[in-house]
């Protein structure tokens, strides 16, 4: 597939998302190129249907596109609880566990997760897979990225640091920390491992998401229009 004609498919999964969102809604806004396209919806619902929504972004990246695309914009600290989340993954698997991080963005994509009511998880279908396989996205404190490192391999994961693209040396996050892209191959606790990682001293959040499955309802988008899954 071109790369043209997957931007096309993430294209309808976000706008179909766009459509779940009503007036008066808090809306968590997810990272990614995938999220990005429900962002641009939402700003045109606002535009046009006068739609009246907040927005609470999980990055930096999200928060300047939906202020460019007219949302309003608060912190998580200003609401107490949002309404519904749209966010991208980088996998998902058959009991809608899930990895994020691609964009660095997990550890606010998790508190915005924890504090929502619902979210659609938007993807495209090569982010399918029965079980959870890619690498795990860990945000670290930089003071402890070696012991970090070392204790993942004793874990069985193999840790590669994330460098920046146009920046020399590491990624560094909204957070002002690390990430390491750790290679379990093929998870099969993904609990247990998401439980283990996230115990190390120094690991602000790894990128699995297992305990969001019953709220999560998944569009997949589609050459031929936009798919749901629901567990
Ligand atoms: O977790 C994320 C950012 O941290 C993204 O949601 C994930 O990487 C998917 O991105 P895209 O929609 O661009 O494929």
């Amino acid at each position: 597939m071109s790369k043209q004609d997957n931007l096309e498919i993430k294209r309808v999964a976000g706008v179909a998302a766009a459509a779940e969102v009503q007036d008066g809604m808090v809306i968590g806004l997810g990272t990614g190129s995938t999220a990005h396209y429900a962002i641009l919806r939402i700003g045109e619902r606002v535009r046009e249907e006068g739609l009246s929504v907040v927005g609470v972004p999980t990055s930096y990246q999200s928060a300047m596109r939906a202020r460019a695309a007219g949302i309003r914009v608060v912190d998580l600290a200003d609401v107490d609880a949002i309404d519904l989340t749209i966010d991208g993954a980088d996998q998902v698997d058959a009991a809608f566990n899930l990895i994020k991080g691609g964009g660095a963005a997990h550890t606010r994509e998790k508190c915005v997760a924890a504090a929502s009511k619902r979210i659609i998880t938007v993807v495209d279908p090569s982010k399918l897979s029965e079980q959870l396989n890619v690498p795990v996205p860990v945000e670290v404190v930089p003071y402890a990225a070696t012991l970090i490192a070392r204790q993942v391999e004793a874990l069985g994961g193999v840790p590669v640091l994330r460098e920046g693209v146009k920046k020399d040396g590491p990624v560094i996050t909204d957070n002002g920390n690390f990430v390491f892209d750790c290679d379990f191959g093929t998870i099969a606790d993904p609990a247990g491992v998401e439980a283990q990682l996230n115990a190390l001293p120094g690991v602000l959040t790894c990128g699995i998401f297992t305990e969001f499955a019953e709220k999560i309802c998944v569009l997949v988008g589609e050459s031929s229009g936009c798919r749901t899954l629901t567990r």
